[in-house]
C-alpha cells in the first residue's frame, strides 16, 4: 500500500502540491484526474523520488520511502513515463532489458520473458531490433508498458501512458491492459485529464485542481455524489457517457431480468452499459432488446439521482 501524508511541493516559491493526502490500496488502481498543471504528475514522481517533496512523508508497505536507497525504491516501482519515454539510441530490446539488467537476470530469462510480455501485449518479436522512431506511438506506448511490467514490480506509476493514441487505438489498448493478468496484483497510481479513461480504468479516481485534492472516490461516487460544484461541473460534458460506463448489468439485476442477456448476448454481470447497448444498437433484431435496458437504465438513474 503507498500512503501518502500531507504532501506538498513548491517550484519557484508557488506551490505546485499543496498538502495531499491519499492512499492507494493494494491491488488497486487509483486514477489521478485533472486538467493541465494541476499536480498530477508532480504527485507521481515524488513516489518514485524523481521529485522530493518539500513537506510531509510517503510510506510504503509501512515504511518511509526516504529510509530506503533510491535504486532499490525503483526498482520496486514499474514507471511508464509519459510519452512512454524510451531511450532513442536503444533497441526495443535493450529498452525492455533496462530493469532486468539493473537487477542482473541472465540473458536467456530476460529474453523469454520479453517475448512473453511482447505477446501479451500484442507486439510482434519483429520490433525487438527496431529503435523507438521506426514505431508508431501505439506500438512505443506498448513498449513503454511493456518496459514497466517486465520486471513484475508490485508498483506500477503511469503517467499518461496512452495519451498519445487516438480514441479506437485507445480502447484497444484499455480493453488490452485491463485483461492483463500481470496488473492483477498490483497496486497502479495513473495519471490522465482524459475523464472517459479515468472511468474506465480507476477503481478510484482523485480528482484535483491547483495543487489540492478536490474529491477521491469510486466513479459512481463521483459521478452521482459530487462534493462540490467544481467536481459536478468537471463531469458535465461526458455526464451521459460516463453514466452509462459506470452502470453494470449486476446493478440493473434488480431492475429486469439480466439472465437472458447474459446467456443470450454473451455479456457478463460486469459488462457496462455502454458496451451492451453499443452491441445491442448494431441490429434491428435487437432493436426490443436495446429498449429494455434503456428503460431500465432510466429506471436505475432515477434511483442514483437526489
Ligand atoms: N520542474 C519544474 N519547475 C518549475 N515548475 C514546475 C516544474 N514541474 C512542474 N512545475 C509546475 O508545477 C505545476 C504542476 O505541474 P505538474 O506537471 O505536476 O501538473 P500536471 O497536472 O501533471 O499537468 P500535465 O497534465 O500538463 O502534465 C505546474 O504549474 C507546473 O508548471
Amino acid at each position: 500500500m503507498i500512503d501518502i501524508v500531507s504532501i506538498s511541493k513548491f517550484f519557484n516559491g508557488k506551490v505546485a502540491v499543496d498538502q495531499i493526502s491519499l492512499q492507494a490500496k493494494e491491488g488497486e488502481v487509483l486514477v489521478l484526474l485533472g486538467t493541465s498543471g494541476c499536480g498530477k504528475t508532480t504527485t507521481l514522481k515524488m513516489i518514485n523520488r524523481l521529485i522530493e517533496p518539500d513537506r510531509g512523508q510517503i510510506f510504503i508497505a509501512g515504511k518511509d520511502i526516504r529510509e530506503k536507497q533510491v535504486q532499490d525504491l525503483r526498482r520496486q516501482i514499474g514507471f511508464v513515463m509519459q510519452h512512454a519515454g524510451l531511450f532513442p539510441h536503444y533497441t526495443v530490446a535493450r529498452n525492455i532489458a533496462v530493469v532486468p539488467e539493473l537487477l542482473k537476470w541472465e540473458k536467456k530469462t530476460i529474453s523469454l520473458r520479453t517475448v512473453e510480455i511482447l505477446h501479451k501485449l500484442n507486439l510482434g518479436e519483429d520490433i525487438l531490433q527496431r529503435y523507438p522512431h521506426e514505431l508508431s506511438g501505439g506500438q512505443q506506448q506498448r513498449v513503454g508498458i511493456a518496459r514497466a511490467l517486465i520486471a513484475d514490480s508490485p508498483i506500477l506509476l503511469m503517467d499518461e501512458p496512452f495519451g498519445a493514441l487516438d480514441t479506437i487505438t485507445k480502447a484497444d489498448i484499455h480493453a488490452e491492459f485491463r485483461s492483463l493478468e500481470e496488473i492483477r496484483s498490483k497496486t497502479i497510481i495513473l495519471v490522465t485529464h482524459d475523464v472517459p479513461e479515468a472511468f474506465e480504468l480507476g477503481q478510484r479516481i482523485c480528482l484535483m485542481d491547483k495543487g489540492k485534492i478536490v474529491q477521491i472516490g469510486t466513479p459512481k461516487e463521483l459521478l452521482y455524489r459530487p462534493a462540490s460544484e467544481f467536481v459536478a461541473n468537471f463531469f458535465a460534458e461526458n455526464r451521459l457517457l460516463l453514466e452509462y460506463k459506470v452502470a453494470t448489468l449486476q446493478e440493473l439485476q434488480g431492475i429486469t431480468a439480466i439472465d437472458p442477456f447474459i446467456s443470450r448476448y454473451g455479456f457478463t454481470l460486469r459488462t457496462d452499459l455502454w458496451h451492451a447497448t453499443q452491441v445491442l444498437s448494431m441490429h434491428t433484431e435487437t432493436a426490443q432488446a436495446y429498449e429494455t435496458l434503456v428503460e431500465a437504465f432510466n429506471n436505475y438513474r432515477k434511483q442514483q439521482v437526489v
